[in-house]
């Protein structure tokens, strides 16, 4: 597995110092607001659990499973819900924790069916944002790392399914994705 990695990228140390960070902010934001905090199936899996537990405040956990790559390492540009929360937004000060915004396109769907339930309020914090990416104009709240437009995976990002169990983000050799 690790040899299909050409660089690491941000390594298990930053990640969880950068996390440690946005825990503290999140913290203050939040305090007595009780939030709704809703991760986004699979590839925040890792980062949430990380991140809530930097989170020193009351808060309420909800999953949805989204997903628009399938094998592919563009987006198919059509977001489809596999699961859907469990939990009313409605009234809900709604915080969305995502691995990556690349296109955009996830989670601009996202804000808007949140905000057409009539949460109270939508943020959004992502571990990684690719800025090169973007085909809708979304900036998240909160963001951990910038990178370069390239395909990127671990720490929850996959490629084909594989990678999310890498604990570090790295960039994957061009021909494993090519053959
Ligand atoms: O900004 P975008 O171009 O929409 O890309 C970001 C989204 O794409 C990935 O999810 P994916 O659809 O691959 O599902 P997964 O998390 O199950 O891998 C990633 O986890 C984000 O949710
Ligand atoms: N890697 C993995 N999954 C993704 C990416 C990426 O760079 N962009 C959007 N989903
Ligand atoms: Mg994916």
């Amino acid at each position: 597995m690790r040899d299909d990695i050409k660089e690491v990228l941000i390594s298990e140390e930053e990640i969880q110092q950068k996390i440690s960070e946005l825990g503290k902010q999140l913290t203050e934001e939040y305090e007595g607001k009780f939030p709704l905090v809703v991760g986004i199936l699979k590839g925040s899996l890792p980062f949430m659990g990380d991140l809530i537990q930097r989170i020193d405040t009351h808060i309420e956990l909800d999953l949805m499973d989204v997903s628009s790559y399938g094998n592919d390492t563009v987006s198919s540009g059509e977001v489809k819900i596999v699961k859907d929360l469990n939990t009313s937004v409605e009234g809900r000060d709604v915080l969305i924790l995502e691995d990556i915004i690349d296109s955009g396109l996830t989670l601009s769907y996202l804000v808007k069916l949140f905000q057409y339930r009539k949460a109270k309020s939508v943020k959004v914090v992502t571990l990684l944002d690719k800025p090169d990416g973007r085909k809708v104009d979304l900036v998240p709240d909160l963001a951990g790392f910038i990178v370069p437009d390239e395909f990127v995976v671990g720490y929850g990002l996959d490629f084909a399914e594989r990678y999310r169990n890498l604990p570090y983000i790295g960039i994957l050799k061009p021909e494993v994705y090519q053959s």
